[in-house]
């Protein structure tokens, strides 16, 4: 669906040239929600305003089904704007317009008729839950029903692919967990690709099918966000998936228990979907001669099921501890010896 290859861009700034977006390549599928993360800095902006040419690269290709973005004509490039919606962070709202004005004002930029417009707008009204909302002004609207208008206005045209610029960056978490969850209804209902960029894991890991970690321009890591979750390669990757799997008192309180009890082995347990139901603990502890010290869980949901992690200590003869360590691994539960915190 979207083809995206040695795509790069350079800002040319009065001290020094800044590669913002160093030679990306990636892959997009149809339907997907593709996640692009990234601290400050990374180039995610830029990464995205490239795909719809918000921005013009200065290497690579970008395409969209079977256009070819880059080397489209100002008249071509806003035809084929059409099937690309996109929101932002701060809305960019039109604030003289009322909530049914903003989201009618793409479909007569593209010519639509009266009535079509009219039915198009109720439709979109309904479908991001902002019924009766159609004459207020967004001044009187909250952040999440700007962003809903927002969503409405970049669904109008029947795009085929949905870009979204820190959409919730801007919301409290209640908030964004709503306009998350109307994102997803929509890219089920309606099938659309949807391409975001987000420093935030929490938004990664609820809804995105596939991830990208970008750092200093580049693609450093990439894949199934469920796979991401449990094997994170890179230091920023880990440091993302930390946000959502961390807990302050983690290290602190392993550290406590490493110097406290210097026998046994700690042991990671990464569980993955069904496995998360596994009553593995009961298990070991009915069949060896351990004892065990729950130290540490936590469990989430990704759109491509749960994933949890489970530090524990076995404390018991070595030979015991080795035996109830291998039959973890046996089970489809990944282990980790004496893992780093
Ligand atoms: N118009 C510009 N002119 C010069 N440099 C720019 C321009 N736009 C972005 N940059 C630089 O490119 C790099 C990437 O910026 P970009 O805004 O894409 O990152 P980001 O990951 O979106 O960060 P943030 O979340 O803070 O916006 C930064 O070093 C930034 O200073």
């Amino acid at each position: 669906m979207i083809s995206i290859k040695d795509l790069s861009k350079v800002f040319y700034t009065q001290d020094q040239p800044v590669r913002a977006v160093d030679q990306m390549s990636l892959n997009i599928n149809k339907g997907e929600i593709f996640g692009v993360i990234g601290y400050s800095g990374a180039g995610k902006s830029t990464f995205i305003r490239l795909l719809n040419r918000l921005e013009d690269p200065t290497g690579g290709s970008v395409k969209i089904g079977d256009q070819e973005m880059t080397s489209l004509s100002k008249n071509s490039l806003r035809l084929a704007r059409q099937d690309i919606g996109m929101i932002f962070q701060h809305f960019n709202l039109l604030w003289s317009r009322t909530v049914y004005d903003n989201i009618a004002f793409p479909l007569e930029i593209a010519g639509a008729k009266k009535a079509d417009r009219e039915k198009r707008v109720n439709e979109l009204i309904e479908l991001v839950g902002l019924s009766g909302r159609g004459n207020s002004y967004p001044s009187q609207l909250s952040g999440g029903q700007k962003q809903r208008v927002g969503i409405a206005r970049a669904l109008a045209n029947n795009p085929k692919v949905l870009l979204c610029d820190e959409a919730t960056s801007a919301l409290d978490p209640e908030t964004t967990d709503s306009i998350l969850d109307l994102l997803v209804d929509i890219n089920r209902k309606l099938g659309l690709t949807i391409v975001l960029i987000t420093h935030e894991m929490h938004v990664i890991r609820k809804i995105c099918h596939q991830v990208a970690v970008m750092d200093s321009g580049r693609v450093v890591e990439q894949g199934d966000v469920l796979n991401v979750f449990l094997h994170p390669k890179e230091k920023v990757t880990k440091r993302f998936v930390d946000q959502v799997m961390g807990d302050p008192e983690r290290e602190s309180s392993l550290r406590l228990i490493h110097d406290t009890y210097r026998t046994g082995k700690v042991v990671r347990l990464h569980f993955v979907g069904e496995d998360t139901n596994q009553a593995l603990i009961s298990e070991v502890s009915r069949k060896f001669q351990v004892d065990i010290n729950i130290l540490h869980g936590k469990i989430t949901q990704t759109q491509r099921g749960a994933y949890g992690t489970l530090f524990v200590q076995f404390e018991g003869e070595e030979e015991e501890i080795e035996m109830a360590v291998n039959f973890c691994r046996e089970t489809s539960v990944e282990v980790e010896v004496n893992p780093d915190v």
